[in-house]
């Protein structure tokens, strides 16, 4: 199948970016189509920020090729300019403008922008309009942020953290405002250490790890990579050869809130029955010694499962790959 135009919105191709001697970015690819919200997830210094700002035109790769609708957007050319917004990580506004004058100012520069009242209320800001802007709390700053990029219309939006700083409530205030756009068709690549963030609202993430994405896909395809987990505390008396070898699981000792916990990975294809089954045998073994499995739990693997293996390495590929 060929891909058109129209289907992408952004596209990475084995992009890499270097400061000096030290490659921040290593090739890496992905692609957003319009009404899609795909996450950068990863550690820090990974390279997510180096990454936006190549696709808003500030870096010029060291190798590979960024596009947006099919064009370079290195110097930010003329006929993106209006295609594209950002919420960056630092803000260039005037700190002693009003947040009215502050929209209207911005406002003056687009060619089709919202209302100003349309914009206020859209970030729950209409009580501040008045306000000069360096007397808004953090959160309400970055409220304003996202107002002033949603003001243009864009079709691309690029959300660097959009949401640190804010409490939970206008955190989820703000998830309903960034969903509104994808479900409008707007385009939006988003990088937040907030993984309930990335849950939330990503039709499709990567994790990234020193410069490379080492897991990409689907929220529920890139936990199931990971498989169900069968734990419980560790009894006491109980060596991790003591426990039973269950079939088609993978058994490890994790330390959790200070004491040894016993888990057990199954993976695969029908990981769901498979873990069922795997808990019959496990109960007779209890059983017979007269053994609390204290805690017991089976459940999926969590975004933060896979983060956490691709922090500590011990997921270093795209699982598949
Ligand atoms: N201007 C620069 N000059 C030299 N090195 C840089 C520069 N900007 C970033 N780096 C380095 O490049 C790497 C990637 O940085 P980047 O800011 O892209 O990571 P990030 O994934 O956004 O991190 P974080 O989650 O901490 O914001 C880091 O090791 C960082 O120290």
């Amino acid at each position: 199948m060929t891909t058109t135009q129209s289907d992408t919105a952004i596209s990475v191709r084995e992009l890499r970016q270097a400061y000096g001697d030290f490659e921040a970015v290593r090739g890496i690819s992905f692609t957003v189509s319009p009404g899609e919200l795909f996450a950068l997830l990863g550690t820090n210094g990974a390279g997510k920020t180096t990454t936006i700002e190549t696709l808003e035109g500030f870096r010029r790769p060291t190798g590979g090729s960024v596009r947006v609708f099919g064009v370079d957007p290195f110097g930010q050319p003329a006929a993106l300019r209006p295609r594209v917004n950002a919420v960056l990580q630092h803000s260039g506004v005037f700190e002693e403008l009003t947040v009215a004058e502050t929209i209207e100012l911005a406002r003056d520069l687009a060619a089709d922008p919202l209302g100003t009242d349309a914009v206020l209320e859209t970030v729950s800001l209409a009580d501040k309009a008045g306000v000069a802007v360096r007397q808004l709390s953090g959160g309400q700053k970055r409220r304003l942020d996202l107002g002033l990029a949603i003001l243009t219309r864009p079709e691309v939006l690029f959300l660097d953290e959009p949401t640190t700083g804010m409490d939970p409530e206008m955190r989820r205030e703000t998830w309903r405002i960034i969903g509104d756009q994808v479900a409008d068709g707007v385009a939006v690549l988003l990088t937040t250490h907030y993984l309930e963030e990335a849950e939330r609202l990503a039709d499709r993430l990567a994790i990234m790890h020193r410069g490379e994405v080492r897991v990409e896909g689907t929220l529920a395809g890139v936990v199931a990579e990971r498989g169900d987990r069968i734990g419980f505390r560790l009894p006491d008396r109980v060596r991790s050869e003591d426990l039973p070898r269950l079939p088609g699981a993978e058994l490890a000792i994790d330390v959790r809130e200070g004491v040894p916990w016993a888990v057990y990975t199954v993976t695969g294809a029908e990981v769901a029955s498979r873990a069922h089954r795997a808990l019959g045998p496990l109960l007779a073994w209890a059983q017979e010694r007269g053994t609390t499995l204290e805690r017991l739990e089976l459940r999926g693997a969590s975004l933060e499962d896979v983060f956490l293996a691709v922090a500590d390495g011990s997921l270093s590929e795209i699982p598949g790959n």
